[in-house]
């Protein structure tokens, strides 16, 4: 059955809240696990060496007890207790060397189906992160970047389980219980079907208690990931939390989380606890059965203690297949919810799409115009309303307006990350929708507000416009932009490590960086969304004087927020609720006293 892990249910604690959206099982569907095997599809061959070895194992762990059958009945003298040594000798040799060859068997079949398993998760993982790069911004917009990632952990490490056992598991199983049945009902079709009552018990007991276990732990997981989560944003947001002085409430709520998750480990844990215990009691029971009946068979003569011996071990063998199995479809639930997860992921297709017939990109010269574009993020909400610009190539171009009235948007439609509802955005003539993502996105630059940095070395960071640049290009371009200096301060200069994101650098220095790998990507048009954070007036100096360098024979927009950037522009566009309500340079617009001289004053007040 399938089971929503509380999809609605929310820990609420004052700020703190966490749904549960995972489904954890869902039931099983034919069609999907077709679509999971052609995955495992290309590893087929790989699989016939481990469903022969499994095949020997089953075989020669079925054959021992007939052996120990043949000896007690055939060979030792029931009423001494001796026999032919010679022979007893050679069941015993051969015996060993059935366990060995089961040993030998074993341990091929639990390396090679791991091998293969893996094989398998990594091309489901690497086709989701392949998937993932050519997704459009529209997808990211409406998932959270944890989200994504769980996909690509949490949910392919779900199905590992299935792949590295489930498949050869399934086969060797029923082949092993099968097997067991014929055997017990082929020597006493009676006494077999006596101690069989506890193979449907056993199965009973076990899917139904296993469910309940099932349900007990996926409680576990879903408090611990809640955990996780909380823990996750109380680092990230430490800071914040100091400042306002948060702590005791944070530890109060983290305690609360804690305990609530021991609660229900130790249930799940008692229930597991609970299951050998009665599995063991059942199989007791059959072993009464056999022992109580195949007695009663010998004293009539239709039996043999060779005969008992044999149903004994075999029945011993009952319970792991069972086990398995019950275990197996548990994987089976566990991995329809996840590869549901993977594959709604997989079916997304980018919004922004490659015409089949688009043409590389020219080299261009750098005009740019929008041609009466209308764009809305959500249907009935347009953030841009049409929008006409004419731009020559070399012009440098201030986008302001408050905030939400379209900027961002602008430069959005101008890199294709989303394409425009009415309207279209020419480059030198040529609609952007027709010429290849790759060749239009070479030569439109970047700069954004939040630069990112990469982990790696400052070297590694600016080469990332150009993968193939060499060192005196990095330092060229870093002393074009004034970056050189700070660069060469850092303990190891160019091979400075900088962690994570950056947070070993200013604001300032990591505008300066991105400058520095925008310019080595050289592109005829440049975006740049300037950095709001006010920086020192040394450091704006420098900013300033690479920018000159950055602009130089380009075309530019510019989210631009300080009026030193600003007043230089040719061209200002004045953005209000999505609509230009005045163009012109800093003089035309101060003169006009509309809104742009409305926001510069605004500025001054705060200065
Ligand atoms: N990904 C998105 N999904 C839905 N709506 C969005 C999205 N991004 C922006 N918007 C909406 O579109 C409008 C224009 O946003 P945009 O980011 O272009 O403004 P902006 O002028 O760049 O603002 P800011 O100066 O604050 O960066 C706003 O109303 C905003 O709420």
């Amino acid at each position: 059955m399938a089971t929503k892990a509380t999809a609605n249910e929310a820990v609420k604690r004052d700020r703190f809240v966490y749904t549960d959206d995972d489904v954890i099982e869902k039931s099983f569907n034919w069609q999907q696990m077709r679509r999971l095997y052609t995955y495992m599809k290309p590893h087929n061959r790989e699989l016939i060496p481990v469903l022969i070895m499994m095949m020997i194992g089953t075989l020669t762990r079925l054959g021992v007890p007939l052996l120990i059958y043949y000896a007690i009945d055939n060979v030792i003298n029931q009423k001494t207790g001796t026999g032919d040594t010679s022979t007893l000798w050679l069941l015993g040799a051969i015996m060993l060397g059935m366990y060995i060859i089961q040993l030998l068997a074993t341990q091929y079949r639990i390396k090679h189906t791991n091998i293969i398993g893996q094989k398998v998760l990594l091309s489901i993982r690497s086709h989701i992160f392949t998937h993932i790069q050519k997704l459009s911004f529209r997808f990211f917009d409406k998932r959270p970047a944890g989200s994504v990632l769980v996909r690509v952990t949490n949910d392919v490490n779900a199905l590992q389980d299935l792949f590295t056992n489930g498949v050869v598991n399934l086969l060797m199983d029923i082949i092993q219980l099968a097997g067991i049945i014929v055997i017990l009902l082929v020597i006493n079709f009676k006494l077999g079907l006596a101690v069989m009552i506890t193979v449907p018990l056993m199965f009973i007991i076990s899917t139904s208690l296993r469910k309940k276990i099932r349900f007990a732990w996926q409680e576990v997981r879903m408090k611990n990931s809640r955990i996780n989560s909380h823990l996750n944003e109380s680092i990230q947001g430490m800071k914040v939390t100091q400042a306002f002085v948060q702590e005791k409430n944070n530890i109060a709520f983290f305690e609360q989380m804690n305990a609530s998750n021991l609660k229900s480990w130790n249930r799940a844990s008692a229930m597991n606890q609970s299951f050998g215990p009665i599995i063991e009691v059942t199989a007791a029971l059959g072993t009464c059965i056999l022992y109580w009946y195949g007695s009663h068979l010998i004293s009539i003569g239709a039996f043999t203690i060779g005969l008992l011996v044999a149903y004994s071990t075999y029945m011993a063998h009952f319970w792991e297949p069972i086990n398995r199995l019950g275990q197996l479809y548990s994987q089976l639930l566990i991995a329809m919810a996840s590869s549901e997860r993977i594959f709604e992921f997989i079916d997304e297709q980018p919004t922004v799409e490659e015409k089949k017939d688009a043409k590389p990109l020219p080299q261009i010269r750098g005009d740019v115009s929008f041609d009466n574009i209308v764009f809305e993020y959500e249907p009935d909400r347009p953030a841009l309303k049409n929008i006409s610009i004419n731009v020559k190539a070399g012009q440098s171009i201030a986008l302001v307006g408050h905030t939400g009235s379209g900027k961002s948007t602008i430069i959005n439609l101008l890199c294709r990350f989303y394409d425009p509802v009415q309207g279209s955005v020419l480059i030198d003539g040529i609609d952007i929708r027709d010429v290849t993502l790759d060749s239009l996105r070479k030569q439109v630059g970047l700069v954004m507000q939040d630069t990112f940095i990469f982990s790696g070395t400052i070297r590694d960071n600016i080469r990332y416009g150009k993968l193939d640049a060499t060192h005196d290009e990095i330092v060229q371009v870093a002393k074009a932009v004034n970056a050189h200096d700070f660069i060469m301060s850092l303990p190891d200069g160019y091979d400075t490590q900088v962690e994570e994101r950056g947070n070993m650098l200013s604001m300032g220095q990591r505008q300066l960086l991105s400058f520095a790998r925008a310019l080595l990507s050289n592109p005829k048009i440049l975006i740049l969304d300037e950095a709001t954070a006010s920086i020192d007036t040394d450091t704006e100096l420098k900013i300033q004087e690479a920018l000159k360098v950055l602009l130089k024979g380009r075309t530019s927009f510019m989210i631009a927020h300080r009026l030193s950037t600003i007043r230089h522009a040719d061209d200002i566009i004045v953005l209000d609720h999505g609509q230009i309500v005045e163009q012109g340079n800093h003089e035309q617009l101060m003169e006009k006293q509309g809104v742009y001289h409305g926001l510069i004053k605004a500025q001054y007040r705060f200065l």
